[in-house]
């Protein structure tokens, strides 16, 4: 296995070189909820092989909060946050004990990595994770990454991994990504409906059209679906292919089999920055747009000048994130605002020409420049 095909279908991913794989809390539990050593050694088993076989393999796993609940004496997954945030602590040393274990007895190493989302993409902080995981990698090494829950505040946490594991890819340069679950594929609707259809393809958001995905996961699980889409949405519209499938089907999912569902890459790599403002940046603020605006900013190439903008919500600095909403309320976009909020109502829907006369010079300048703004194509915004 050494060239590096671009994967474009399930055949591909036999090949490709560098995987993420994403393994969620719900496949490395029991029916107590509690973690599971076997389940987790039936995925090392897999995970190994395919390092053996020349494949890097990158692990997003979840499941420290699980591997404390036998431990702390808890019944349930807690929910508070400090008390989960307590619970990961003690768990994620159990859960990467669990790791070392499992893959030294395939003669592997593993390096326990935890990042913030922000870590993913805020730039100082990207260069070194990128750095680190790419040293791990060269040495052989097996990373297995979390979430950093105790350091993570109610703010700026993913609080599922669904989404860590899509910026890790990007980060990495993952040829594509497994998302692991507790369902063999996505459904056309929530699975424990009578009928409902496994998707074996999705090429693109339009495919999505009618699929009802709902946010309720597994009881140890995080974000359901929802997540997972989000997930597949941040990576495939940077040009990483995703396989979503259960644990049970990971080998054959790793080996291109048609099992589960597969994500066609829709875009190519973005720029970290662009990465940050659609999917880890906390706004400030929304600007709402006409239907106009919206028809522009939609297309792709404008920027977002005050004579679309008819209200002002939130308080912001020149610079600071804001989200892009038509009338209707849904976010169109994301993007770094040029002005203010205290300087904008003087300004909406007037023409560029008309402040530039009255106002001097500088106040003809766009809102937001295209160049600052992203497209949010989220499954649930
Ligand atoms: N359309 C759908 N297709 C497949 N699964 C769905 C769908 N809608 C909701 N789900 C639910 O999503 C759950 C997986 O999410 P979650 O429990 O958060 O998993 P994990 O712990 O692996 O992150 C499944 O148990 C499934 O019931
Ligand atoms: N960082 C947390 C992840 C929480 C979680 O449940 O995530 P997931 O199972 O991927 O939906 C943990 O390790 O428990």
């Amino acid at each position: 296995m050494s060239a590096a095909p671009h994967v474009t279908d399930r055949p591909g991913l036999a090949a490709a070189r560098r995987v993420v794989v994403k393994v969620g809390s719900s496949s490395l539990t029991g029916a107590d909820g509690r973690l599971d050593p076997a389940a987790l050694g039936s995925l090392v088993d897999v995970l190994a092989a395919r390092v053996a076989d020349g494949g890097q393999v990158v692990l997003v796993s979840s499941g420290a909060i699980a591997a404390a609940l036998g431990p702390l004496g808890l019944s349930a997954r807690p929910r508070d946050l400090a008390t989960a945030q307590a619970a990961a602590s003690v768990g994620q040393g159990l859960l990467v004990a669990r790791y070392t274990e499992a893959f030294g007895a395939h003669g592997l190493r593993v390096g326990q990595v935890l990042l913030t989302a922000e870590d993913t993409i805020r730039r100082g902080h990207y260069r070194n994770a990128q750095r680190a995981l790419t040293r791990l990698l060269s040495l052989g090494v097996v990373p297995v990454i979390n979430e950093n829950d105790t350091v993570a505040t109610d703010e700026i946490r993913f609080g599922d991994n669904d989404r860590l594991a899509a910026l890790v890819a990007h980060l990495v340069h993952a040829d594509a990504m497994v998302l692991l679950t507790d369902v063999d594929a996505l459904y056309d609707g929530p699975p424990s409906r009578p009928g409902a259809r496994r998707i074996s393809v999705v090429d693109g958001p339009a495919d999505l059209a009618g699929i009802e995905v709902t946010s309720r996961g597994s009881a140890v699980g995080t974000g359901g679906m929802v997540t997972k889409l989000d997930s597949v949405a941040i990576a495939t519209a940077s040009g990483i292919p995703v396989v979503l499938t259960s644990a049970a089907q990971a080998a054959a999912a790793l080996a291109g089999e048609e099992v589960g569902t597969w994500f066609s890459a829709t875009g190519r790599r973005r720029s970290t920055r662009l990465l940050w403002l659609a999917y880890a940046a906390r706004t400030h603020g929304r600007l709402v747009l006409d239907d106009g605006a919206v028809r522009a900013v939609r297309g792709g190439l404008a920027s977002l000048l005050p004579a679309g903008v008819v209200r002002v919500e939130g308080e912001f600095e020149a610079g600071d994130p804001v989200d892009l909403v038509g009338l209707d309320g849904r976010t169109v976009a994301r993007g770094l605002v040029q002005y203010a909020s205290g300087e904008l109502p003087a300004l909406l829907g007037r023409s560029t020409s008309a402040l530039r006369a009255e106002l001097g010079p500088g106040y003809d300048r766009e809102i937001v420049h295209r160049d600052d703004l992203v497209l949010v194509r989220l499954a649930r915004r």
